[in-house]
């Protein structure tokens, strides 16, 4: 009886260790995604450091986890506004700032990358932290498209490295793929589920193959979307309506890829289309193209397939 009582102790004291473990979360890029990420984690009571290449950057990530808050507390707190603002702060407190990645990664727990989906700046960014983060640090990407073990190569922490696939808009979202490369160790895994759990997440469990399981049915329906614009077979607020009123989709396809970012959206269907030429889906459009070539990236930069206010 002893025993079972000293294994049950051990057991949970292992699990609440693992559950310890990830306290401080370290977010690199604060664009869209990291800024959402590091809303999530702080409202979740962890200490977050969120870090990109300039202040300038970092100010507007800021209003943005503030406006995406208000939004949370107007709906928290309807009955009672005023103690909405007091449960901003308390969540703001959470969140530091920083243009020095290496410097704050010495105290992390768990390294979140959100930064350009492109392989190389991904490897040179990990390469870095895998010499100034301390041993136990986990180091996860929240790539879209890009294989988790190619970006982990760059890094001497094969066991500790896995994939943190969030969903746009992060607060609103509730799957997160938990992506668990060959190299990836079940204990990080399983601290990866876990904090996913703990971010009031809804993790799934993916292999390391392109576009995990969402972006693989979803990227190529995009692109189809706008190849039948391209063919001249439907508008694309056509498309769009169609799609949202005949298919229950919250936004149709051209919505959803000004959601999402034509730059970020191109850079997946390039690379996989390099990978796969022959492949159908995977082929370029022009007019994304164009698109991107013009600076129409979407809802972030103004415009995209729309113009936004
Ligand atoms: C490519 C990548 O690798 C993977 C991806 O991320 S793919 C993209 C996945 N995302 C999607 O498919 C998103 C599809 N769209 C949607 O689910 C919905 O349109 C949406 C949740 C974004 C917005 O919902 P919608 O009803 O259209 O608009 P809206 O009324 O403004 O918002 C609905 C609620 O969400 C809240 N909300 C929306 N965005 C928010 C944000 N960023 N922060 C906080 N709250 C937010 C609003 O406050 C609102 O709350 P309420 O209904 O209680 O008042
Ligand atoms: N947009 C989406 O819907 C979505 C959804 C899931 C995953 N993702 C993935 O998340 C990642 C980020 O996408 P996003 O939409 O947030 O992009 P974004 O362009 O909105 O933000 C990227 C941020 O990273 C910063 N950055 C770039 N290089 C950096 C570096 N070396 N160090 C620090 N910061 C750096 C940029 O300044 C920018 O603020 C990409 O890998 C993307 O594929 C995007």
């Amino acid at each position: 009886m002893a025993f079972v009582t000293r294994q049950f102790i051990r057991s949970l004291s292992s699990s609440a260790a693992l559950h310890a473990a990830i306290k401080h979360v370290t977010i690199i890029g604060g664009g869209l995604m990291g800024a959402g990420i590091a809303q999530v984690a702080a409202s979740t009571g962890h200490s977050v450091v969120l870090v990109d290449t300039s202040e300038d950057i970092l100010k507007k990530s800021a209003k943005g986890i503030e406006s995406s808050l208000k939004r949370v507390a107007k709906k928290k707190f309807a009955e009672k506004p005023e103690d909405g603002e007091a449960f901003i702060q308390k969540i703001l407190k959470n969140i530091s700032t920083s243009t020095d990645a290496a410097s704050v990664v010495q105290g992390t727990d768990l390294v979140v990358e959100a930064i350009v989906e492109n392989l190389k700046v991904k490897q040179d960014l990990f390469g870095a932290l895998d010499k100034a983060a301390p041993e136990h640090t986990i180091f996860a990407s929240n790539t879209s498209s890009l294989p988790i073990a190619d970006i982990a190569s760059s890094t001497a922490r094969l066991d500790r490295f896995g994939g943190l696939h969030f969903f746009n808009p992060v607060p609103m979202m509730k799957l997160v793929e938990v992506i668990k490369a060959p190299g990836t160790s079940q204990q990080t895994f399983d601290s990866l589920l876990e904090f996913s759990k703990a971010l009031g997440k809804h993790p799934v469990s993916c292999k390391d193959t392109p576009g995990f399981i969402v972006n693989r049915l979803l990227v190529p329906y995009m692109l189809e979307a706008v190849r039948l614009h391209e063919r001249g077979h439907g508008s694309k607020e056509d498309i769009d309506v169609a799609m949202k009123l005949g298919a229950g989709y919250p936004m149709g396809p051209f919505e959803l890829l000004d959601y999402v970012g034509l730059d970020t959206s191109k850079f997946i269907i390039d690379g996989w289309h390099e990978k796969d030429p022959d492949n159908p889906l995977f082929a370029p459009s022009p007019l994304l193209n164009k698109l991107v070539a013009e600076g129409k990236l979407g809802k972030k930069t103004g415009e995209g397939f729309y113009k936004h206010k």
